[in-house]
């Protein structure tokens, strides 16, 4: 459906988008990465607010660098930093960009509120209203046009845990009969949720797979110790800590390590988090070893 074919964004000699490839189909997609790793950067080539320095952006065999108004007509966008009006109603705002979006169906709106669980909220103003229902309000802003790609860069960034649960159950709902391409740094979103995850480090593309994939691909590798804080300073420098958490007067380690990286280390099973810490962690070592 939507097809990125070796695209590449420079912006003077930084690369941020570094000859991406990638096939997206219906459901949901995760795209993780560190702090400058290109993900939003790729996210608004897709959206159309920035075009690409080289390569191709095909929407079902369209070209939407040609003709952006193409993606534009099916494209639902609820960016990163994402603001409300705070002294509209959460009607009068969806009203407003559904103005803004020609959209002229009224029943659409509380439609949309329904969907997002804001109903008992349409006439109250956006000031009053926890940042999960900001986030909620723009996801309804998002599907004024029915899109069949939604993008959403960092939505549960600040959620309270029931709150992220809420938003994740609603993307879900989402995914089922259109692309979510879903941006965020925790695994967990996207755990349940997305049926492939994209891994981006320093505007490349590390891997795209099922979550399921990635962990079994960390299998045998993350172990589980516990140690005084005296040994486990002890351990080889090859040996990466995943976690530390204090019990009596030691650690309970969770360790990553091609083999058992002490006696009474014990293998377990990785979590998402942990197996793609360890993609990116070896990302980087292998960096360190092709420039030295
Ligand atoms: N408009 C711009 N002008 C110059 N450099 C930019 C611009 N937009 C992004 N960059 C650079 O491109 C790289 C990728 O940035 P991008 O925001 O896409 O990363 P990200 O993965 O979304 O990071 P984060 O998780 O912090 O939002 C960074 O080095 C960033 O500084």
């Amino acid at each position: 459906m939507l097809h990125i074919d070796n695209v590449y964004k420079t912006y003077g000699s930084r690369t941020a988008v570094d000859g991406v490839t990638l096939q997206l189909t219906p459901g949901v997609v995760g795209l993780v990465g560190h702090n400058g790793a290109g993900k939003s950067t790729l996210l608004h080539l897709l959206a159309t607010l920035t075009r690409p320095t080289r390569g191709q952006l095909l929407l079902d065999g369209q070209d939407i660098v040609a003709r952006p108004d193409v993606m534009r007509q099916r494209l639902g966008y609820l960016p990163q930093d994402f603001g409300v009006y705070p002294h509209l109603t959460a009607l009068e705002f969806l009203s407003y960009f559904a103005a803004l979006k020609g959209v002229r169906n009224a029943a659409r709106l509380h439609e949309l509120l329904a969907l997002v669980n804001l109903q008992d909220q349409a006439h109250q103003p956006a000031i009053a209203f926890s940042g999960g229902m900001r986030q909620r309000l723009g996801i309804a802003q998002a599907l004024l046009n029915d899109p069949d790609v939604l993008i959403v860069d960092e939505p549960t960034a600040g959620l309270d845990p029931e709150e992220r649960l809420r938003f994740r159950r609603l993307l879900g709902d989402l995914g089922q009969r259109r692309l979510v391409l879903l941006s965020t740094h925790i695994a967990s979103d996207i755990e349940n949720l997305a049926s492939r995850i994209a891994v981006m480090r320093q505007g490349r593309l590390l891997a795209f797979e099922s979550p399921q994939s990635f962990i079994e691909a960390a299998q045998g590798r993350v172990w589980r110790v516990q140690l005084s804080s005296a040994a486990a300073g002890r351990l080889p420098a090859t040996v990466q800590m995943l976690q530390a958490q204090p019990v009596g007067d030691g650690l309970l380690l969770r360790l990553a390590h091609d083999t058992r990286p002490c006696m009474d280390a014990e293998p377990v099973q990785p979590t998402l988090e942990e197996a793609l810490a360890l993609l990116q962690a070896q990302a980087g070592a292998d960096r360190v070893a092709e420039a030295a």
